[in-house]
């Protein structure tokens, strides 16, 4: 990242141990106004690495700075960071207005009551939450409380904006509308915001940017596009997409002039740039990551067809996840209503037929099947 990010957020080489490592030297930049979306499986480290940057945990090693301050030292009070926790934290004894106006009453974020008020009105109806102003906390339900904490969250104008589930107990309707309006009114600050959430789709969707935390470390960095479209690894793979992509071990097979990746029957011809792919990898042990939408259906006989059994067919509205038994390997694809209810008649829907898929060259993914990284050409 350039220089203009030093007026942002920089966190550098930040290690953290309980009773062991859970994060080994993690880096992250977030410039003026840029949104950086972090998302990983439970346990990743997200919320240690948050706390560490709102100054509530000391890291064992690395460096944190905000504006061009260095934090190191500075108390939580002082870091001028704006924090939802997925806890809440709301204050017992005060109304929703109460907990959505207290940052702006209290010292070095104090407003004029006339201008505080309007403000908190704005964010109350936001959040369709307004009706509920003189309300306790302890009368409200998981997702107003969520959104009394979101309210409080974004009447400030702090450093850093930093954000921990969000919208994780909100239904899908108000959570599709809300992720937009927030990200829509975060995106217009000049403060750099942290979005942390184990739903890598949501992550896509809010994101300027992206991290991706494993096991305490980052897997990948990029935009939405570069994560979804080259995966930096199978575990970055394993995160995203609704279901996931599909990961088949299997091995590389040479014939001629031409490159397979195989596994048991199935045996693909790998297209040109794939094929490059292949050759750099460590062993000829390969993981194939396809897509659920682009499996396609076919007869079992058809030319280039690996057969499968249907193992299950699941309605999901609009598509249909099929699950596929490929012998000891269960693979899903993602279809339309028409094309699942093509595949079996009355109440078995399909399940236990065998059939033909064709998996297309394109839109695949190589991985390393020692190192689980991505092989490049993808
Ligand atoms: N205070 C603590 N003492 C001991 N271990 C801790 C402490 N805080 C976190 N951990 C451990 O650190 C690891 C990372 O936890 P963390 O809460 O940062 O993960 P996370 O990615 O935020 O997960 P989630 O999505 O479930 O909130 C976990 O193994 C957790 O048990």
């Amino acid at each position: 990242m350039n220089g203009a990010s030093n007026k942002g957020l920089v966190a550098r080489g930040i290690a953290k141990s309980f009773a062991h490592k859970v994060l080994h030297e993690v880096g992250i930049e977030v410039a003026p106004g840029e949104l950086l979306a972090i998302t990983g499986p439970s346990g990743a480290g997200k919320t240690t690495l948050a706390r560490i940057l709102a100054g509530l945990e000391r890291p064992d090693a690395g460096s944190v700075s905000l504006g061009g301050r260095d934090l190191a030292g500075v108390p939580p009070g002082q870091r001028r960071v704006a924090l939802m926790f997925e806890s809440y934290a709301l204050y017992p004894h005060l109304t929703v207005r109460g907990n959505a106006l207290s940052p702006l009453q209290a010292p070095g974020g104090r407003l004029d009551p006339v201008a505080a008020n309007l403000r908190v009105d704005e964010v109350l109806e936001l959040l369709e939450i307004k009706h509920l102003g003189e309300r306790l906390p302890g009368a409200l339900s998981g997702g107003q409380k969520q959104r009394v904490a979101l309210a409080r969250l974004l009447v400030q104008a702090p450093d850093l904006y930093m954000l921990d589930e969000p919208i994780s107990h909100l239904d899908a309707k108000l959570r599709h509308k809300l992720r937009g309006e927030i990200r829509r009114r975060l995106s217009a600050q000049s403060a750099p915001t942290i979005w942390l959430t184990p739903d890598g789709m949501e992550a896509l969707s809010v994101g300027d940017r992206v991290v991706v935390l494993d096991q305490g470390r980052v897997e990948q960095v990029g935009t939405p596009e570069e994560i979804w479209l080259k995966p930096a690894s199978a575990r970055v793979a394993k995160l995203l997409g609704d279901p996931p992509m599909n990961l088949i071990d299997g091995s590389l097979l040479r014939e001629g002039d031409t490159l397979y990746f195989t596994r048991r029957a199935m045996r693909l011809a790998l297209p040109p740039a794939l094929a490059a792919a292949a050759l750099g990898a460590t062993s000829d042990a390969l993981i194939l990551g396809v897509r659920p939408e682009v499996i396609a259906f076919t007869a079992t006989d058809a030319p280039g067809a690996v057969s499968a059994e249907i193992y299950s067919n699941e309605p999901f509205g609009k598509h249909v996840i099929v699950t596929l038994d490929l012998g000891a390997l269960l693979v899903k694809a993602k279809t339309s209503m028409a094309t699942a209810s093509a595949l079996g008649e009355g109440e078995d829907e399909g399940i236990g037929r065998e059939i033909g898929i064709t998996i297309p060259g394109e839109g695949l993914v190589l991985f390393d099947g020692a190192t689980g990284r991505a092989l490049s050409g993808n």
